[in-house]
C-alpha cells in the first residue's frame, strides 16, 4: 500500500544531531516526490529509545554560525513533518522526551508501547531551557492548553497510560504489537482520498506552520541569544555532565 518505514538509529541514544536531522529530512523529501508512497511509519532502532531529543552537545559550547546552522535543521525537520502530504504514524518503542516527543506530536497518529519506562512530554524546563512557541503550539494542537501549560511548566514526563489519558497518544498497546497496530491504522488513513485528507491536514495545520515560516530569522536570532547566555550554557553542562555520570 506505498507505505515506507523510517526506523531513527543513531546509538546510543537516538539524540537529533545535525547529521540525524539533515538525513532525516531528505529521506522525507524522497518519499513526497515518489508517488508511490502514500505513509510513513516513524520508529526507532535503539531498543528502548524513540529519541532522547535534541543533541545537547549540538546546543554547547560550539560556535554562533554552529547554532545557527543547527537550529534551523531543527526547523526545517518540524517544518516538513508538520505540513507533510503523507499519513505519518509514529510507532514508539521507547522513552521520547522533548525533540523526541515532539517528532511524534507532528505526526497523524501515535503508537506507544506500553511499558512504564516510556515516558513522553516536554521536558525542557527541567533541563533550564524553555520549549520554543513552536513547540508549544504543537504540543497545546495536541492536548489542549491547560493540559500544555501543566506539562511545559513543569516539564512532565507522561507514562503510557497517562499519555493515552491526555491524549498526547492515541493508542498504548503491547510492545510487540506496535508495528502492526501501526499498519493497521495507516491502512484506515490511507481509506481516505489523499486530496481531501492532504487539503484537511493544512487547513488544520498551516495557521501554525506559517507562525514559524514568518518569522524563521527572528526565531533563529532569539535562540542564539539565548543559548549563547552564560546561564544557559551552564544548566545545559550540568545536565550533560549528570547524564554522564549515571553510568559512574
Ligand atoms: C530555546 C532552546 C530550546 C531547546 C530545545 C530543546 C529540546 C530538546 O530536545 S533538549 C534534549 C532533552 N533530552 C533529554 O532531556 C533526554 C536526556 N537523556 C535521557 O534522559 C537519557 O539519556 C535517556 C532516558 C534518553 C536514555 O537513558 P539511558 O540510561 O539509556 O542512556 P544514558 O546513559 O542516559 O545516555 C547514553 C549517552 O547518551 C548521552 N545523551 C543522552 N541524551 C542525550 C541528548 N539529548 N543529547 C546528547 N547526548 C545525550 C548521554 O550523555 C550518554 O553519553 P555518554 O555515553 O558519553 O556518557
Amino acid at each position: 500500500m506505498g507505505v515506507a518505514v523510517i526506523k531513527l538509529k543513531n546509538p546510543p541514544v537516538n539524540s537529533l544531531s545535525l547529521e540525524v536531522l539533515t538525513e532525516f529530512v531528505i529521506s522525507l523529501e524522497k518519499l513526497e516526490n515518489d508517488k508511490t508512497f502514500r505513509g510513513v511509519i516513524v520508529t526507532s532502532d535503539c531498543p528502548g529509545i524513540f529519541s532522547a531529543g535534541l543533541d545537547l552537545t549540538e546546543m554547547c559550547g560550539k560556535s554562533q554560525a554552529h547554532y545557527a546552522e543547527y537550529w534551523r535543521a531543527v526547523q526545517e525537520l518540524w517544518l516538513r513533518l508538520y505540513l507533510s502530504n503523507l499519513v505519518l504514524i509514529a510507532a514508539i518503542n521507547g522513552v521520547s522526551p522533548a525533540g523526541g516527543c515532539l517528532m511524534s506530536l507532528t505526526c497523524d497518529y501515535r503508537v506507544l508501547a506500553d511499558n512504564p519506562k516510556y515516558n513522553m512530554g516536554l521536558n525542557e524546563t527541567l533541563l533550564g531551557i524553555v520549549a520554543p512557541s513552536w513547540f508549544k503550539d504543537t504540543l497545546v494542537n495536541t492536548v489542549g492548553h491547560r493540559t500544555a501549560e501543566r506539562a511545559l511548566q513543569l516539564g512532565l514526563l507522561f507514562p503510557p497510560a497517562e499519555a493515552l489519558r491526555v491524549g498526547m497518544v492515541d493508542q498504548v498497546v503491547p510492545e510487540d504489537q506496535v508495528h502492526s497496530t501501526a499498519l493497521s491504522v495507516m491502512a484506515q488513513w490511507l481509506a481516505v482520498p489523499d486530496h481531501a485528507r492532504q487539503l484537511t491536514k493544512n487547513l488544520m495545520r498551516k495557521p501554525t506552520a506559517d507562525r514559524l515560516v514568518k518569522q524563521r530569522d527572528a526565531d533563529i536570532q532569539y535562540f542564539l541569544r539565548f543559548i549563547s547566555r552564560d546561564s544557559i550554557q551552564k544548566s545545559l553542562r550540568v545536565y550533560l555532565d549528570k547524564l554522564r555520570q549515571k553510568k559512574g
